[in-house]
């Protein structure tokens, strides 16, 4: 069985994949101090805790944070006894070619929606992930990651307000009724969400006009279904496309291996 994990800037998600679905998810935040024996506590008691009998096999990393991964390696070395495929290292092929500037090192996450939205609805595809960071991943027809943009995430835009002005406090992302707020709170939520509406809009659009042929939209990423909601700026949203493309990379790696 198949350990993917999934590390962005905030949350590392972990999934077991039998080869036809996922048997289980887990949520964790991402601190790379975090040691391979803590992993595997953390996991092996979830795992009993929910009845899973997993034997892994395999595991495969997609990481935005360089030093989480060599914990992850001695987690797979240590516990599972394998030698993880790590997205972005030359050992882990990918199944779709990669346009960009020499030298630009593409966040494995975004090679891993790309993939992932490939696999699921082919090309022409834009690729909006929520994450810490809002991502844009353009498609090509064949499937190919040509480029994109990287946008301030949601709650990066509030904690910033919060961080930088006095008398602004921490305030949680939700949709605003209105536009017009008539206290503080109300005031900045509407700036972030419809502020992000229209960012996502307009970005989308030009994505499109510039590349001059439709393309689908898909969201992705732990705000998306904040935005799935409204205004119709998506037209496919898909829980947990990373995993997703994690579990479409391993298979190709390991046809690969076989052929
Ligand atoms: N269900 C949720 N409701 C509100 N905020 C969430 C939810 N899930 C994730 N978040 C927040 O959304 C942001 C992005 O989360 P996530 O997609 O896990 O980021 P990353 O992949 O960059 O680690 C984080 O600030 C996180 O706290
Ligand atoms: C843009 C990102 C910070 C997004 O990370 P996330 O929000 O998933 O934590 C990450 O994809 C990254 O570090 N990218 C490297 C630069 C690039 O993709 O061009
Ligand atoms: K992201």
């Amino acid at each position: 069985m198949l350990l993917a994990i999934d590390c962005g800037n905030t949350n590392t998600v972990f999934s077991i994949w039998d080869g036809e679905r996922f048997l289980a998810t887990w949520r964790t935040s991402t601190e790379h101090q975090r040691t391979a024996d803590q992993y595997y506590v953390w996991l092996s008691t979830l795992m009993e805790f929910q009845g899973i009998e997993a034997d892994i096999t395999d595991m495969i990393i997609s990481s935005t944070v360089p030093r989480v991964v060599f914990n992850l390696r001695v987690l797979a070395d240590r516990y599972f006894n394998t030698r993880p495929y790590v997205v972005g290292k030359p050992d882990c092929r990918l199944p779709v070619d990669v346009r960009v500037d020499a030298g630009t090192a593409v966040g494995p996450d975004r090679l891993v929606n790309t993939v992932a939205g490939y696999d699921l609805y082919g090309g022409d595809l834009i690729v909006v992930d929520f994450g810490t960071a809002t991502t844009f991943d353009v498609v090509a027809g064949d499937g190919a990651y040509v480029g994109g943009v990287i946008a301030p995430g949601v709650n990066l835009s509030l904690e910033a307000l919060h961080q930088a002005a006095a008398a602004l406090p921490h305030v949680d992302i939700t949709k605003p009724q209105r536009v017009v707020g008539t206290n503080t709170v109300a005031c900045m939520q509407s700036g972030v969400f419809w502020g992000y509406v229209g960012l996502v809009r307009e970005i989308c659009d030009r994505i499109k006009a510039e590349r001059d042929r439709p393309m689908r939209v898909i969201s992705t990423g732990g705000l998306a279904p904040l935005f799935q909601q409204s205004e119709d700026l998506f037209d496919e949203w898909v829980d947990e496309l990373t995993m997703h493309g994690l579990t479409v990379i391993h298979s190709y790696n390991k046809r690969q291996e076989t052929a």
